[in-house]
């Protein structure tokens, strides 16, 4: 394997492998803000195999499940997972099966997974019923291996982001990571811990999780100061991959945020799509929407004053906007229908 991306951090993996199934996941670009603020930077994962850092924690359950003689995986999803467990399984020449929420998938998430061959499996209601529905089978069957984030290795892939974050600009004084069910802000987090624990570093960056209004029971708890969350059978968001109302790892997440003397913010939709088209108009970087929360509270830390502007900040912008083009048609933009022959009077008229 080339040294780059999740294995470069072999070592640093827990398990043994005796099979590794890789796509050349992680490695992602650190990408500098140039418009919005010189101390921010944006980790693109947007550019992994699949389009989203699902393939980190992929790549290590899947060669964990094929060294384990697994034949068949299955995960719930909300598109993303989806999207990595069909390819991953595929490349390992396994089966593969995925519980959706019937008609909340993100057209670019259910395309990928129909042409990565998976069997799909559709539940009416939220997600979290189809996640139900998996931890329910996996305990029964005991034949398929689950492949959601309360999967260990999952997150002992998704811990290499904060690796290379690290590795590209040292310790960040604030990380902003939009939360759905809750594994990658503590594999995150864990990936920190673990660097100082190796001496590597001396100090962990604050973890900022960021919900959307209509799905935010981690966020709420927080803030309201609760020990455990309230659950909503009916989470509500344009922001589709973060569309959870009982997110498995709430208890690691909240660990997170408090060790790192974090925070959770909520951002309504308004506002991820505003920061989606920021990132997009004043970066030149694209990104789905539930990635787009993080620079949604990224402004809100600002305003709040929880971020100084020159502290140095990491976004996680967890997914590519190919994802889900009808949140991109949300945004508007001129378009006319033209005679040719008008071309250069409207660019004179709009470069003038
Ligand atoms: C783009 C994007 N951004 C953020 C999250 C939240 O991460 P977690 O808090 O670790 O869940 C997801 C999660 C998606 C799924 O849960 C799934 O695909 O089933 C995502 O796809």
């Amino acid at each position: 394997l080339r040294g780059r991306g999740v294995w470069r951090y072999k070592k640093l993996i827990a398990g043994e492998y005796k099979r590794l199934i890789s796509i050349n996941e992680g490695g992602t670009p650190l990408i500098r803000s140039c418009n919005i603020n010189k101390n921010l930077y944006m980790k693109y994962e947007g550019v992994n195999p699949t389009g989203s850092f699902k393939d980190r924690g992929m790549t290590v359950a899947v060669s964990s499940a094929v060294s384990n003689g697994y034949k068949t995986v299955i995960a719930a999803s909300t598109g993303n997972t989806a999207a990595a467990a069909a390819a991953y399984a595929a490349r390992a020449g396994i089966k593969s099966f995925i519980v959706l929420p019937k008609g909340k998938v993100a057209l670019g998430k259910l395309a990928q997974s129909i042409l990565y061959g998976t069997t799909i499996m559709e539940v009416e209601g939220s997600f979290d019923v189809a996640m139900g529905a998996v931890m329910k089978l996996y305990k029964d069957l005991g034949i398929v291996y689950p492949l959601n984030s309360f999967n260990p290795w999952r997150l002992e892939g998704q811990k290499t982001i904060a690796f290379e974050i690290t590795e590209d600009i040292g310790v960040p004084d604030a990380v902003i990571v939009p939360v759905g069910n809750a594994g990658n802000i503590y594999a995150i987090w864990k990936g920190f811990t673990e660097l100082v624990k190796a001496g590597v570093t001396d100090k962990i960056p604050r973890m900022i999780g960021v919900q959307a209004e209509g799905a935010s029971p981690i966020a709420r708890a927080f803030i309201e100061g609760s020990q455990s969350p309230v659950f909503t059978d009916s989470p509500e968001t344009v922001a589709t991959a973060i569309r959870i109302g009982k997110p498995v790892n709430w208890r690691k997440a909240m660990k997170a945020v408090r060790e790192s003397n974090g925070t959770m913010l909520v951002v309504s939709d308004n506002e991820i799509l505003k920061a989606q088209r920021d990132l997009a108009r004043k970066e030149g970087v694209g990104a789905e929407p539930a990635s787009a929360a993080s620079l949604a509270g990224y402004y809100k830390a600002l305003d709040r004053k929880i971020i100084s502007p020159d502290e140095k900040v990491a976004i996680i912008l967890t997914g590519h906007s190919l994802k889900d083009p009808d949140s991109m048609g949300k945004a508007e933009t001129k378009r006319i229908l033209i005679n040719p022959s008008f071309i250069e009077k409207i660019i004179l008229e709009e470069v003038n």
